[in-house]
């Protein structure tokens, strides 16, 4: 943890990282598949274990894919567009997201006290933050928890859509934040709750992963490639260098 103080930037996850949404989409997907492997007669049920494996920290789609993959089905790809109630893997996907965003509009986001704490005191050390999330609704979650301001480098599901850059566990969007940033990897550190996550972490080279255990498990957050493994971003505050 030491290491923190010589580094120059802090690439942030947001789900779990920075808000507690990582929660709404655990729920959110759980739902889904549920419901879906239930209506196909699946008998190896959903479980939170296949989250943790097959979804968290992943772009939307690639989570559908691991998923069914995991119950041996393949469905038609389809398009971001299809509607929620098609059986494609983007209409699944999409399914999914309509629940995730009722959650959010009825019961809105603050982010952990412990992470603005954390966000203040970086900012005051001069260092450097960028959001890194898989998600298409990190602009929406940021901005429903009043953090959009504080990030002029975001980095979402969206634009590396867009730009072609491969999701979790691949290193790709780290690099890319770290690349607007004008740093070399080395030079950042990876704050991730999710095993994909911390994976990129650990494949981009980074110069610290930083895990936060929302409920994995420390062991898992570690087996993935974590330097180290907090319950909150505050407990990091100590070791950033003095601005
Ligand atoms: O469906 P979205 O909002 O694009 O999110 C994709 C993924 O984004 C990640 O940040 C979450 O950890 C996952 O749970 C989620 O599935």
């Amino acid at each position: 943890m030491a290491r923190l103080a010589s580094l120059q930037a802090l690439l942030f996850d947001l789900d779990g990282v920075l808000t507690p949404t990582a929660e709404v989409h655990m729920r959110a997907w759980a739902r889904l598949f549920s419901e879906y492997l239930a209506g196909r007669g699946i008998d190896r049920p959903y479980t939170d274990e296949d989250y943790f494996t097959h979804i968290d920290g992943r772009p939307r789609y690639d989570g559908v894919r691991a998923l069914l993959a995991s119950r041996g089905i393949t469905l038609p790809e389809g398009s971001p567009e299809d509607a929620p109630t098609l059986d494609t893997v983007c209409g699944l996907g999409n399914r999914k997201n309509r629940t995730f965003n009722e959650t959010l509009e009825e019961q809105g986001v603050a982010a952990y006290p412990g992470s603005l704490a954390l966000l203040d005191a970086a900012r005051t050390a001069g260092i450097r933050m960028a959001v890194v999330t898989s998600s298409r609704n990190g602009t929406a979650v940021l901005a429903a928890a009043g953090l959009t301001a504080r990030f002029g480098t975001v980095v979402d599901g969206l634009l590396a859509a867009e730009l072609g850059i491969a999701g979790k566990p691949a290193p790709d969007t780290y690099l890319h934040a770290a690349e607007l940033l004008g740093l070399p990897a080395s030079a950042c550190a990876v704050v991730e709750d999710a095993p994909s996550g911390v994976a990129a972490g650990r494949a981009g080279e980074f110069g610290l992963v930083i895990g936060v255990d929302r409920g994995v498990g420390a062991a898992t957050l570690l087996g993935h490639g974590a330097d180290v493994v907090v319950d909150d971003l505050a407990e990091l505050i100590p070791f950033l260098a003095a601005g």
